[in-house]
């Protein structure tokens, strides 16, 4: 069988916010089809992670491919300034919390996450197949977000994210601040998110939302990752502390 192509390849990058130096020279591959966790504790780096593969950190240097294109920049880019065109290219970052309007429909959200001229042409299908991965919001489709629970609303805003055509989606703490219960279900209906040809990296404090669920899991710990079991072993000697 042919090899899966590399969606994402990172290569010694290092970012930060001004003066603070977060990620450290980080190697990372994710290839099509694979669903990723990505875990640590708080501040270790996770989502200044995402947002430099985003290109919205203060600085960054190192190589990142999506697609086999090029989105690294060098430290003077300034946040922000090329993250469109990523997002052309194909990333799809799903930001902590509920980065929702509130006098917006559910219906009205998920149409906003479909931005190329393709995924709108499709966004009929896309939103029936939100609607099959997060069944609460079918009834509410008319229904505006901010009457909704705190649960339903990080669905709305996964949903958008979803809807877009991407090829790597980047998911930041999907279950933060929700109810365990809550927080399992919108887990759950993530790993039943068919990938194909995309693929997806979940960052999650929680292990035990994504141990034996997802492909691989990666332990971030002050700015650099490790690999698979000791991931775990990390996050619970550090709990020890
Ligand atoms: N927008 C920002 N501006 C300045 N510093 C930031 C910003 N975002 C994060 N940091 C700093 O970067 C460091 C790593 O934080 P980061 O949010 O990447 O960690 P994390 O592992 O994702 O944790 P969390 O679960 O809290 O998001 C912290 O010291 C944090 O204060």
């Amino acid at each position: 069988m042919a090899e899966a192509r590399e969606v994402l390849s990172v290569q010694g990058l290092s970012a930060g916010w001004g003066p603070l130096r977060v990620i450290h020279d980080l190697d990372l591959i994710v290839k099509a089809g694979e669903r990723i966790g990505l875990v640590g504790l708080n501040g270790h780096g996770k989502t200044t992670l995402f947002y430099a593969i985003a290109g919205l950190t203060g600085w960054q240097r190192g190589s990142i491919l999506l697609n086999g294109r090029q989105i690294g920049r060098t430290r003077s880019q300034g946040p922000g300034r090329y993250t469109h065109q990523i997002v052309r290219q194909g990333l799809a970052l799903i930001p902590q919390g509920d980065e929702i309007f509130h006098g917006l429909t559910v219906e009205e959200h998920l149409d906003s996450g479909a931005f190329t001229p393709r995924a709108w042409k499709e966004r009929a299908t896309r939103k029936r197949r939100i609607y099959d991965v997060f069944p609460p919001l079918r009834k509410l489709s008319n229904t505006p977000v901010g009457r909704l629970s705190g649960g339903e609303r990080r669905m709305v805003s996964i949903g958008r994210g979803l809807m877009a055509e991407a090829s790597l989606f980047l998911v930041d703490e999907p279950s933060l601040g929700l109810a365990p219960k809550i927080g399992k279900g919108v887990l759950d209906a993530l790993m039943s998110i068919e990938l194909s040809d995309s693929a997806m990296v979940i960052a999650e404090q929680n292990i035990a939302l994504l141990e034996g669920k997802v492909d691989r899991v990666i332990g971030m710990h002050v700015g650099k990752l490790k690999g698979g079991a000791s991931a775990a072993l990390m996050l619970n000697s550090n709990r020890d502390l």
